[in-house]
C-alpha cells in the first residue's frame, strides 16, 4: 500500500465511485425540452398540450392548455398599407402569409467577430421586434413554465437568480427551397442567458427539422406539418451554448419566433425555499457522504476538480453576480450535491492547451483591489492568484481593443501555470477548454462570450469535517 494516502485504494475507488456517478448524471441529462400548444377552436386537436423531456416523458397538464389564434403585425414596405397583418393557423397560398414572407429581409449570423450573410450556411428571412408585434405570449400558454421546469430546476441552496425570463428576439422565415440553418451555437446576449426558445406559428411546411445536440446526444424537433393534422403551435427551448441546426427546408414556409431566456431574480426564492427538488436525493449526495466518512479520503484535506457540462456566458463585470445561480441542468447538480454537504465550492474558468490550469481565485474576492504593477519580461510565474484572474478576464472579453493576445496559447504562455494541486474528478477534454465562444454563433455580440468552468470542492481534513448523515 502505498505511503501517500492521496493515492489510498479507497481514496481511488472513492473518485471513481464520483466519476462514474458524475458522468452517469451527465449522459442523462435534460439540455432542451419542447412541446406544443393546441390554438383554441382546434377541437380535433390533441386535448392537452405537453411538454416532452429528453427521456421521452411526456408530461401532460391537467387543464387543458391552449391559445388564442396568433396575429403578426409588421411594417409593411408597401405605402398604400403601412402595416400587415396576418393570423395563424395560415395556409400556403394566404395573401397575408405571402406578404409577410416579402416583408422579411435576409437574416444574418456571426462568424468569428462578423456579422455574416451566407445563404449556404443560413437562408433565411426575420423581422427585428422593432418591425413586428403580436398577441403570443409565451408565459400565459405555460411555455416558460415548463422550461423552467426542465432546463432551471431548483434545489436548495436558495439561489436568488432562479426565476426565468423570455425576452422575444426575432421573427424568422425558413422557406423552400433551400432554407436552413447550420450548426452554430446561440450568441450570449449577457451573461444572464441561459437558453433559446423557439417557438412555431402554425403554417404547413416539410422539413426544417431543428437538430440540438450536447456531448453526443441528439434531440430532433420536427414540426413538418400537413393539412390533415389540426394545427397547434409547437416549441422548443434548449441551453443556448448547445450546438443546433435547422435542416433543409422542403416545402412550404416553417415561421418562428425566437426568444432569448435569462435567468432573473425570482420570487418565491428570495426567501430560501425554493424546495422543489431535494439535493438529498440527488445520487451523488450519498457518494458524497461515504466520502465524507472515510478517514483516509483526503485525510489532510484537498480540493476536487469536476469540469462543467456546459459553457457559461462571461462579460467583465457580472459573471461573478450571477453564478452559481446560472448554473445548468446536471452542473448545478453537481454544485448542489457538495452544497449539500456545506462544503464549499468555487467556480472558476479553466484555462489550459494540454495540460490543465486553473486560475484560482475566490469569485467572490474583489480582486480589482490588487495593486497594478507591470507585467512585463517573465514576472508573469510571479503574479499573485488574483492578478492572472484579473488579466484573464480582460483576455476573454475576446474583442477587447486592449488585449494584446491574439490566441489562447499566447494567454497561457504570457500567464504560466498554477501550481496548485487539484485532484480531478472529471477532466474537461482540451478541445473544451477556456475561451470556448463559438465558431459559428447566431448574431456578433460584443457582450459576452462563452467559457468554460470547472467545480473545485475544498474537502476539509478528516478531523474538521462536519459528520452529519
Ligand atoms: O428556428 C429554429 O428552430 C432555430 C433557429 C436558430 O437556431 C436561431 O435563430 O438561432
Ligand atoms: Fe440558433
Amino acid at each position: 500500500m502505498s505511503n501517500d494516502p492521496t493515492n489510498s485504494e479507497t481514496h481511488n475507488e472513492i473518485i471513481h465511485q464520483l466519476r462514474l456517478c458524475i458522468l452517469e448524471q451527465k449522459a442523462i441529462a435534460t439540455f432542451a425540452c419542447g412541446g406544443n400548444i393546441p390554438i383554441a377552436g382546434s377541437s380535433d386537436s390533441s386535448e392537452f398540450g405537453d411538454a416532452t423531456s429528453r427521456s421521452s416523458a411526456t408530461v401532460s397538464s391537467r387543464d387543458k392548455v391552449s391559445t388564442e389564434p396568433v396575429a403578426i403585425r409588421w411594417d409593411s414596405p408597401n405605402p398604400g398599407k403601412p402595416i400587415g397583418k396576418a393570423i395563424f393557423p395560415l395556409s400556403t397560398g394566404d395573401a397575408g402569409l405571402l406578404q409577410l414572407v416579402s416583408a422579411c429581409t435576409p437574416a444574418t449570423f456571426g462568424r468569428g467577430n462578423e456579422d455574416i450573410l451566407d445563404e449556404t450556411y443560413r437562408k433565411a428571412g426575420k423581422l427585428d421586434t422593432t418591425a413586428f408585434s403580436t398577441n403570443f405570449c409565451p408565459y400565459a400558454c405555460g411555455i416558460i413554465d415548463s422550461v423552467a421546469q426542465f432546463l432551471l430546476p431548483s434545489i436548495g441552496i436558495a439561489p436568488l437568480w432562479r426565476g426565468l425570463r423570455a425576452e422575444i428576439y426575432k421573427l424568422n422565415v425558413y422557406s423552400s427551397p433551400a432554407g436552413r440553418f447550420k450548426p452554430h451555437m446561440d450568441t450570449p446576449r449577457s451573461e444572464k442567458q441561459i437558453g433559446s426558445l423557439v417557438v412555431c406559428l402554425p403554417c404547413i411546411h416539410k422539413g426544417g427539422a431543428l437538430q440540438v445536440r450536447h456531448k453526443g446526444a441528439n434531440q430532433t424537433f420536427d414540426w413538418s406539418s400537413d393539412k390533415s393534422e389540426a394545427p397547434d403551435i409547437k416549441w422548443a427551448a434548449f441551453y443556448s451554448d448547445c450546438e443546433h441546426e435547422v435542416e433543409e427546408v422542403v416545402s412550404g414556409h416553417r415561421i418562428t419566433l425566437t426568444y432569448n431566456l435569462f435567468v432573473e431574480r425570482g420570487p418565491g426564492l428570495q426567501a430560501g425555499h425554493s424546495g422543489a427538488l431535494d439535493a438529498k436525493q440527488l445520487p451523488l449526495y450519498q457518494i458524497i457522504s461515504q466520502m465524507l466518512h472515510q478517514q483516509d479520503f483526503m485525510p489532510k484535506g484537498g480540493r476536487l476538480g469536476i469540469a462543467c457540462s456546459h459553457k457559461y456566458a462571461h462579460t467583465h463585470q457580472q459573471s461573478i453576480e450571477v453564478l452559481p445561480s446560472a448554473l445548468k441542468g446536471v452542473d448545478m447538480a453537481v454544485f448542489e450535491a457538495f452544497q449539500a454537504h456545506e462544503l464549499d465550492v468555487s467556480l472558476l474558468p479553466v484555462v489550459g492547451g494540454g495540460i490543465f490550469e486553473i486560475w484560482r481565485n475566490d469569485l467572490n474576492s474583489d480582486w480589482e483591489d490588487e495593486p497594478e504593477r507591470s507585467h512585463q519580461g517573465d514576472d508573469s510565474e510571479n503574479l499573485p492568484n488574483t492578478m492572472r484572474l484579473k488579466r484573464l478576464e480582460k483576455c476573454l472579453l475576446r474583442f477587447d481593443p486592449q488585449s494584446d493576445y491574439e490566441t489562447f496559447a499566447d494567454i497561457v504562455e504570457d500567464l504560466g501555470p498554477v501550481k496548485e494541486h487539484v485532484e480531478w474528478v472529471v477532466k474537461a477534454r482540451a478541445e473544451e477548454v477556456a475561451m470556448a465562444y463559438a465558431a459559428y454563433g447566431n448574431n456578433v455580440s460584443l457582450e459576452a462570450v462563452y467559457t468554460s468552468l470547472a467545480l473545485f470542492v475544498d474537502v476539509p481534513a478528516f478531523v474538521e469535517r462536519q459528520l452529519s448523515a
